[in-house]
């Protein structure tokens, strides 16, 4: 008898998917930008642009006219990439650069050459990521999530943010994620020494973004450069590559997920609407403001964490 129920419940579900398939992925697809902006003798900077959203965002910028740098940890993938861009678009205008986000000495390579033969930078996309990967330490010694997702960004951004004050009217995108509001900053182990949890090191950092975004836009005021934040929605990726459990999950309602081009209208949205152009320090979901965690508007959090950012990289930005 409670076969019978489970068989009949599990084939009314089905049918129910079925018939509202269209319904589910129209709304699961999110906003799209609606922007038509062309950007012809523009130059755009793409982290982690050879795969999912990053690709997407490439793609997108390229076929508006824009020169696009795809920096990229694999640069045989970068090309793979870049190659099918071309492919979609014959104008492209793309080019892939080495970078590593888990090593500061990559960083500061990646900025000096890029310092010396680009001279213009428009739009910085900070959308390389990890999630929920093992424990395991970046070249310096920091927590793969903190140090990727914001040490690593956090030093890319300073090191370009003279060339994006020379190139203003400029923009900054830094890929957060709903996953922010999950998250508290563990100034008292901000690297997981003491315990470690793959998922709570993931909002840990994707927190940091979030106040990142917050108060670098307190300190960019006035300069014609504009920084948000974005939650692409859920995204069908390849960033659940470390967690066997969340690649089923998303396997299995893969219906219920952006493709990455849905998903990555959000990033293109902060990059390009014309609306946006004095807009900054906002957290965006679907090409409209998106809900910050009271975590992730505090301002003594964010210049704390600003702070203790310049210390681990050894930098001073005031
Ligand atoms: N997919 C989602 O559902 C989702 C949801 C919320 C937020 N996001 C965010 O969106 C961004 C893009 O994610 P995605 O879904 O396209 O995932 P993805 O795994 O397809 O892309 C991530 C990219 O980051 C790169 N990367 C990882 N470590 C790097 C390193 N050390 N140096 C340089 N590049 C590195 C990868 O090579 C890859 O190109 C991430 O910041 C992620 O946190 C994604």
């Amino acid at each position: 008898m409670v076969l019978v129920v489970i068989v009949a419940g599990l084939g009314v579900v089905t049918l129910l998917v079925i018939l509202f398939a269209p319904h589910i992925r129209k709304y699961a697809a999110g906003g799209v930008c609606q922007s038509s902006a062309v950007l012809d003798g523009k130059t755009v900077l793409i982290t982690g642009a050879n795969t999912g959203i990053g690709k997407e965002t490439a793609l997108d910028m390229a076929m508006r006219g824009a020169r696009v740098i795809m920096a990229c940890r694999d640069v045989e993938k970068g090309e793979e990439a870049a190659a099918s861009i071309r492919a979609a678009c014959s104008k492209a205008q793309v080019e892939v650069r080495e970078l590593d986000l888990a090593d500061t000495c990559s960083i500061r390579a990646f900025a000096q050459q890029f310092l010396r033969d680009v001279n213009q930078l428009h739009i910085l996309i900070n959308n390389a990521g990890v999630m929920m990967c093992p424990y395991t330490k970046t070249i310096d010694g920091f927590e793969m999530h903190i140090g990727v997702n914001h040490l690593g960004h956090f030093l890319l951004t300073y090191l370009l943010i003279g060339q994006l004050k020379r190139s203003a009217p400029a923009r900054i995108v830094v890929l957060s994620s709903l996953a922010h509001n999950f998250g508290w900053i563990r100034f008292h182990d901000l690297h997981s020494q003491g315990s470690y949890n793959s998922g709570l090191a993931y909002c840990q950092s994707k927190l940091a973004n979030v106040l990142f975004t917050r108060e670098l836009a307190r300190r960019l005021k006035d300069t014609n450069v504009t920084v948000n934040s974005v939650h692409p929605g859920t995204v069908n990726s390849d960033l659940t590559r470390h967690s066997t459990l969340m690649t089923i999950f998303f396997t299995v309602f893969s219906m219920f997920l952006k493709t990455p081009r849905e998903g990555a209208q959000t990033s293109i949205y902060c990059a390009v609407a014309e609306e946006l152009h004095s807009i900054s320090g906002k957290h965006f979901s679907d090409c409209a403001p998106a809900f910050v965690a009271p975590q992730g508007r505090s301002e003594e959090t964010a210049r704390r964490l600003w702070d203790v950012s310049c210390e681990l990289l050894g930098i001073e930005w005031d």
